[in-house]
C-alpha cells in the first residue's frame, strides 16, 4: 500500500502530458503556458482543452487561436457538485493528466480533488498563506506590505491551502498603486507558472505531506 502522504507524478518517457485548463477571464497565465509549450520550454506536454464558466472569457479566444478546444460550461441550473461532475466528464474525455487553474473563480469540490489529487495546480497572486481568496493583490496593497508576490500550489479541498510548489517575491515600491503592483506580480506569475508546469511534466515534484520537494 503506497503511503498516501507521498506522491510523485511519473510520466512515461515518450508520453505527452495532456493538460486541461480551467479559466474564468482574461487568460494571460493560460497564454504563458501555451507560449512556453510552443517555444519548447515545457516539453512533452500539450494543452488539450480549456474550460470556462464564463461564456465571454477572453481565455477561450486565446485557446481557439492556438487550435485548442475551448469549452464554455454553463453553471446555470447546476449545483456545485453537478457542475464539477460535468468538468470531470470533459477531463476524462480528453484523457487529462494535469489540471491547471488559471484565473478560475470557482471553488473545486472534493470529487475533482480526489480524482486528481496532486495533479491540480493553481496560480495565486500573493505569498500564501497570506491574502487568500479573491483580490489578493488589493488585500496586500491595502495592508501596506513591503514585499508582495505570487504562489503556485497544488489544489486541495481548502481555499488556497494546498502544498506550495513555487513562490516569488515582488517588492512594493513607494510610488506603487494597486494597479502597478498587480502588473508587477503578474509578470512574475507568467514566469513561475510555466516553471512549475515544467517541473511537474518532468516528474520533479515530490509531495511529502505539506512539503513539495523539487528533485534534481
Ligand atoms: N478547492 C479549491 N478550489 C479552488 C482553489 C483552491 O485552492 N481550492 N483555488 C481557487 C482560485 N481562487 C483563488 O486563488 C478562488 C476562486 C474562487 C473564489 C470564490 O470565492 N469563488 C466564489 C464565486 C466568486 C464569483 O463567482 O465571483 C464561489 O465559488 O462561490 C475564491 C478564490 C480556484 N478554486
Ligand atoms: N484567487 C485566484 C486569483 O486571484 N487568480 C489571479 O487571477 C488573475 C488571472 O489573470 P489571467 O486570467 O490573465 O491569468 C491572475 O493574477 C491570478 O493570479
Amino acid at each position: 500500500m503506497q503511503n498516501p502522504n507521498i506522491s510523485l507524478f511519473q510520466s512515461k518517457s515518450s508520453m505527452t502530458v495532456k493538460i486541461a485548463v480551467l479559466v474564468s477571464g482574461r487568460g494571460s497565465n493560460l497564454q504563458a503556458i501555451i507560449d512556453s509549450i510552443e517555444k519548447g520550454y515545457i516539453k512533452n506536454a500539450a494543452v488539450s482543452v480549456v474550460i470556462s464558466n464564463k461564456a465571454d472569457a477572453y481565455a477561450l479566444e486565446r485557446a481557439e487561436k492556438h487550435g485548442i478546444s475551448a469549452v464554455f460550461l454553463d453553471p446555470e441550473g447546476r449545483d456545485r457538485a453537478g457542475y464539477d461532475r460535468e468538468i470531470l466528464k470533459i477531463l476524462k474525455q480528453y484523457d487529462t493528466d494535469l489540471l491547471l487553474l488559471a484565473g478560475y473563480f470557482r471553488l473545486l469540490g472534493s470529487e475533482i480533488i480526489e480524482a486528481y489529487r496532486h495533479r491540480i495546480l493553481n496560480i495565486h497572486p500573493s505569498l500564501l498563506p497570506a491574502f487568500k481568496g479573491l483580490h489578493a493583490q488589493k488585500q496586500a496593497f491595502e495592508y501596506g506590505v513591503k514585499v508582495a508576490g505570487c504562489t503556485v500550489h497544488f489544489v486541495d479541498e481548502g481555499l488556497d491551502s494546498g502544498p506550495i510548489i513555487i513562490q516569488k517575491c515582488v517588492p512594493v515600491l513607494p510610488e506603487d498603486t494597486e494597479e502597478t503592483l498587480t502588473a508587477r506580480i503578474l509578470e512574475q506569475e507568467h514566469i513561475i507558472y510555466p516553471e512549475a508546469v515544467r517541473l511537474f511534466v518532468e516528474s520533479k515534484l515530490k509531495v511529502e505531506g505539506r512539503n513539495v520537494i523539487t528533485l534534481k
